[in-house]
């Protein structure tokens, strides 16, 4: 089975003198959360993950090949980035956007097939934004928006997905079924490491977490043993209150 790890990885924070190298072991099936607090270098971990960015030591692999080794293409083929920030440069329908994920599996200047179109409707339609097809992005709300980015991905058929911060902007309803989707996606045999600032959700879907402190110090392992009240607390600097309701721990933030 693939898997996405990574050795004795320094990411690049800058003014960050050192940190705790990161030694993870990403394995398909796996729902990994990361939590931490802004500015403590979840999204620069993800970016650093899919290779946009040099870590400041250390290597990043992907199956048995190092990141660096591989070629573009085959990288976009296996991983699938979902970033925080939108960017709508172009004038595009969220259709035509939804299609970009096919572009790792085209050659150059070959049109994307009836199949391709196909996922792409699919994915939309699993998104719940089907009806919006021919609406250009930059017209869409933020959670609209949010949900077209991931029915991208999802049209990108990763094996390992990154994704930050998934149910930023979304609704109750939709979290859910993000969340839902990428349960579903580890179910079926891919690998999932995603950026959270909710801990309600992490406790609920993640089977691993990794807590990444401001100072660059990190620990991770099974969910279960990172949902520690103190080391949330520690990690937050934010007193919390503590219950299991539904089968699962919520915190709840003490005034
Ligand atoms: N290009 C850059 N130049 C200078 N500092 C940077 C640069 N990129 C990131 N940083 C800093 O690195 C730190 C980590 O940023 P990062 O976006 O990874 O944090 P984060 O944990 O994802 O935060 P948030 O929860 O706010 O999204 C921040 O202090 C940020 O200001």
């Amino acid at each position: 089975m693939q898997t996405l790890n990574c050795q004795q990885l320094l990411i690049d924070i800058p003014g960050r003198p050192s940190g705790r190298p990161l030694e993870l072991r990403i394995e398909a099936g796996q729902v990994w959360g990361i939590l931490g607090p802004n500015g403590a270098g979840k999204s620069t971990l993800l970016h650093t993950l899919a290779g946009l960015r040099s870590a400041r030591s250390g290597r990043v692999f992907l199956g048995e090949r190092a990141l660096t080794d591989l070629p573009r293409k085959q990288v976009a083929q296996q991983l699938g980035l979902v970033f925080q920030e939108r960017q709508d440069g172009f004038p595009a329908t969220v259709l035509e956007t939804a299609l970009i994920g096919r572009h790792p599996w085209l050659s150059p200047w070959q049109m994307e097939t009836a199949d391709d179109l196909a996922l792409a409707e699919r994915s939309l339609q699993r998104l719940d934004v089907d009806h919006l097809a021919d609406r250009l992005v930059n017209t869409l709300s933020g959670g609209e928006r949010q949900r077209v980015a991931i029915a991208t991905t999802l049209t990108q058929s990763p094996h390992t997905w990154l994704v930050d911060e998934p149910t930023n902007h979304l609704d109750l309803h939709h979290q859910v079924a993000v969340m839902e989707l990428l349960t579903e996606q580890a179910a079926g045999g891919c690998a999932v490491l995603m950026c959270l600032h909710d801990l309600n959700l992490a406790a609920r879907w993640c089977d691993h977490l990794l807590l990444l402190f401001p100072d660059g110090e990190a620990c991770w392992g099974e969910a279960a043993s990172m949902l520690v009240p103190e080391a949330l607390e520690q990690l937050y600097d934010q007193k919390l209150a503590t219950a299991e309701v539904d089968c699962a721990p919520v915190y709840v933030p003490v005034r």
